[in-house]
């Protein structure tokens, strides 16, 4: 019997699935509607408008109408996971968990429909008939062999994809685990005994698939609920399974298994007994992956198989073979070349796609999922379905390929642009961050990292590496940043891909204590000490290596206080020209868009002068962001309501800006909300010079910058990126210790700029 779901899994599911309300999904709006013209506009009369439009010219709808990313995810309960026909009512949490994937991972709004029909005519019917609404319909779970006939006439019928995911998504899911599985056992597919457990619809779409990549027909080996099937079966037969029948007198799984490469269940929980396995293969490849109960538990398939590469369909084991790594993204390509069906080029490249991913180095994100970023190997064959780069890779092959074989009506002028373009779905930051990643890729400088030992640092590192953003410098000892690199399964290599100042032993050691003496000899730093803290003190070895010209930016923070951090930079690498004190600007992302806040870490009270300075400061660091600043002097008080010290120091501090700069945009003092909505700041202030939502907040003190940035972070699941530091006479930043590699790689492409801009100044200065 196959194991059941643990007490504290199945009451955590339900607990989730009903609150805080039932269900996993909800309609959001995308257009306001707060008013009497938005009414007008999104409903009658202005809707009219719309539906003339795509009355006249059916493709308009992709452009003034969900369609064009709106997927059914179809089902009439028939084979629910491995659970059976327990009916659409009951089969709808795994409709909206389906359409929950399409949209985390792919952008993808869906609606779930459950249909009660069995009969297979009258649910082509219907589904054929839902045509208008959607861009693609994803069927689920509708049991074989009528699932077969459904999916052919409904391909025939309509001119959008259609897709039994149980079918072609395990397919293709299954062909790159077989691909990556084969590879590292030294097996030629063409050679291999396959045989599978269940002849249904996940089954047999794999088989098909695994045939194309050159799997014999005579070596697969086929079992149901009625054992191997073979030709002349009286029973329980379809011309679908017919296919795979052989002639044979072997009658059980028992009979067939002997022998086996490859074991391929999609059937039910617990029929592999662990006893079967003694007789397959040398380094067998396991899938078991029947849901929620594979056909064998991995902990006793590897008990009796140790040399055995083992998969299940659930996230709770390595190797999770399903079809999620797939149907968000194919879908995604399909959709954004309007494609009118997903063919088989389609499906072979992003099997190819997922094939490849596996074999790179694991991802940053992957290893934040909590899902374990595993290099490639027997616990790893396929990616982690929070691997980010599973879109990246997937969607634009299979756009490429609808383009390649006729099927896109809508075709890419330029697949590697729509490509990067899909960081949208994976790096929050992606969009706001996009401007400098592609400057600092121009001209990759120098950076050094103090916490080079650092878990976020190395894989921040290796995907600066291969980005091409920076060239990366890290302070820490050689052997300790070789084993954790090995550990995490990276692929970079000193001196190739970065370089290592060892705080230990670095030839450069006495000219450090030297640079760091005459810096820092007059503030009370003794020789002694000196010696000590160049020997010890990451963040100064870090600073002296930028102030000696050995790199062109610094990050530290990972770890300890951000106010001695920032003590080592001002003492070493000291303050820019016209700068009398640093300060620190955090941007956050948020659904709404982002915005700047400043200062959130490091001046406790600015008065109206360093208040001035820091915004007309803050200016340019948002114009390499690609924004206009819109800035905002905030206070408690709106345009003069209050008299307070606090309001009057925000006025001030505006005024001292507009004589400085002029041509800021920039406005004040006023509240929160009047700076972040123009309706409200209409009703207020109708002729404040700032447009639309303020995205620079210079706050009165540190913390109401603080908390204000903490508070939107928690409440809005918000994205943070920074703090920036503003004010050291080079680019030096400091993180804080919750810091994500994601977030490493963000500050690293923001340093870089910066560090252009200094080489840029000092030939312009060098030049007159
Ligand atoms: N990991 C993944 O991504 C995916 C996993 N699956 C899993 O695969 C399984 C099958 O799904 P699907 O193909 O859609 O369903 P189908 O109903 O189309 O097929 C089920 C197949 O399994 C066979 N079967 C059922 N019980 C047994 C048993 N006790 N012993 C041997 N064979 C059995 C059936 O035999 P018969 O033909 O004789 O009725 C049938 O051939 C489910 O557990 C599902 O969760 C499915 C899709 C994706
Ligand atoms: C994963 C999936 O689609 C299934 O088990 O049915
Ligand atoms: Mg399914």
């Amino acid at each position: 019997m196959a194991a059941k779901l643990s007490s504290d899994l199945r009451s955590g599911a339900l607990v989730y699935h009903s609150h805080p309300k039932p269900g996993k999904l909800e309609i959001k709006a995308t257009k306001p509607l707060g008013n009497q013209r938005d009414l007008a506009l999104a409903y009658s009369p202005g809707v009219a408008a719309a539906c003339e439009a795509i009355a006249a010219d059916p493709a308009e709808a992709a452009r003034l109408t969900i369609r064009q990313n709106l997927v059914a995810v179809l089902s009439n309960g028939t084979a629910v996971l491995g659970l059976g026909d327990i009916g659409p009512l009951a089969a709808k949490p795994v409709m909206e968990g389906k359409a929950v994937l399409f949209k985390k991972f792919a952008g993808i709004d869906v609606f779930d429909i459950e249909v009660a029909e069995h009969d297979p005519q009258r649910l082509i019917n219907v589904v054929a008939a839902l045509e208008p609404t959607f861009g693609g319909v994803n069927l689920e779970d509708i049991k074989a062999p009528e699932c077969f006939e459904i999916e052919e006439q409904l391909r025939e019928r309509m001119s959008i994809p259609v897709f039994h995911d149980d079918q072609h998504g395990t397919a293709i899911i299954v062909a790159a685990a077989v691909t990556n599985g084969l590879a590292l056992a030294g097996k030629d597919i063409a050679n291999v005994k396959i045989v599978a457990s269940g002849a249904g619809a996940a089954a047999l779409a794999c088989l098909n698939l695994l045939v194309s990549l050159g799997a014999k027909r005579e070596n697969i080996w086929v079992t149901d609920l009625e054992g191997v099937v073979y030709e002349g079966r009286p029973v329980l037969m379809d011309r679908w399974k017919a296919i795979f029948a052989q002639n044979t007198d072997k009658r059980t799984l028992a009979d067939v298994i002997p022998g086996a490469d490859i074991f391929l269940g999609v059937s039910a929980g617990g029929v592999l007994k662990p006893e079967l396995l003694a007789a397959m293969a040398p380094r067998p490849l396991i899938m078991a992956l029947a849901n929620p109960y594979p056909e064998i538990m991995p902990d006793e398939a590897e008990k009796a198989r140790p040399d055995a590469m083992i998969c299940t369909g659930r996230s709770d084991f390595p190797n999770q073979v399903n079809n999620v790594l797939c149907f968000p993204f194919i879908f995604r390509g399909a959709l954004d070349v309007a494609a009118t069906t997903i063919n088989e080029e389609m499906k072979l490249a992003a099997a190819h796609a997922i094939a490849a991913l596996a074999r790179e180095a694991p991802s940053d994100m992957v290893a934040t999922s909590g899902g374990g970023a595993q290099p490639f190997g027997p616990r790893s064959l396929i990616p982690n379905p929070f691997d980010p780069r599973l879109i990246l890779r997937i969607a634009p092959a299979v756009a490429k390929a609808a383009m390649d074989t006729g099927v896109a009506t809508r075709p890419l002028a330029d697949v590697k642009a729509y490509a990067d373009s899909l960081t949208r779905f994976v790096f929050r930051s992606g969009f706001v961050m996009k401007p400098l990643i592609s400057r600092a890729r121009e001209n990759p400088m120098r950076v050094i990292y103090a916490e080079g030992e650092d878990e976020r640092v190395l894989r921040a590192v290796q995907a600066i590496v291969e980005d091409g953003l920076a060239h990366p410098i890290l302070v820490g000892r050689p052997a300790v940043v070789e084993s954790r690199i090995k550990r995490f399964g990276l692929t970079i290599r000193q001196g190739v891909d970065f370089d290592l100042t060892n705080p230990e032993d670095d030839p450069r050691y006495r000219d450090y204590v030297a640079a760091y003496l005459d810096v820092a000899g007059r503030k009370g730093i003794t020789p002694d000490a000196a010696r000590t803290l160049v020997r010890t003190n990451n963040t100064v070895i870090a600073a002296i290596a930028v102030r000696r010209g050995d790199a062109d930016a610094m990050i530290c923070g990972l770890e300890g206080r951000f106010q001695s951090r920032l003590r080592h930079i001002g003492d070493i690498i000291g303050l820019a020209p016209g700068i009398k004190e640093m300060s620190a600007l955090s941007l956050v992302i948020t659904s709404k868009g982002p915005f700047f806040i400043a200062d959130t870490h490091v001046r406790q009270d600015p008065n109206a002068e360093e208040l001035a300075d820091m915004a007309i400061a803050c200016a340019s660091h948002v114009a390499r962001f690609g924004m206009e600043p819109q800035m905002a002097m905030l206070s408690h008080s709106d345009f003069g309501s209050s008299d307070s010290p606090s309001a009057r120091k925000m006025r001030a501090a505006l005024e001292l800006v507009r004589e400085r700069a002029p041509d800021l945009v920039i406005d004040g003092e006023m509240a929160a909300d009047t700076a972040l909505s123009e309706m409200v700041r209409d009703k207020v202030y109708p002729n404040a010079r700032i447009k639309g939502a303020a995205n620079v907040l210079i706050m009165p003190n540190l913390d109401a910058a603080n908390i204000a940035f903490q508070m939107t972070r928690a409440v809005a699941d918000a994205l943070p990126v920074g703090p920036i530091l503003i004010g050291p006479a080079q680019p030096a930043h400091i993180v804080t210790p919750s810091v994500t590699a994601r977030g490493i790689v963000n500050i690293t492409a923001i340093a870089v700029v910066e560090a252009q801009e200094h080489a840029r100044n000092r030939l312009a200065s060098a030049a007159t």
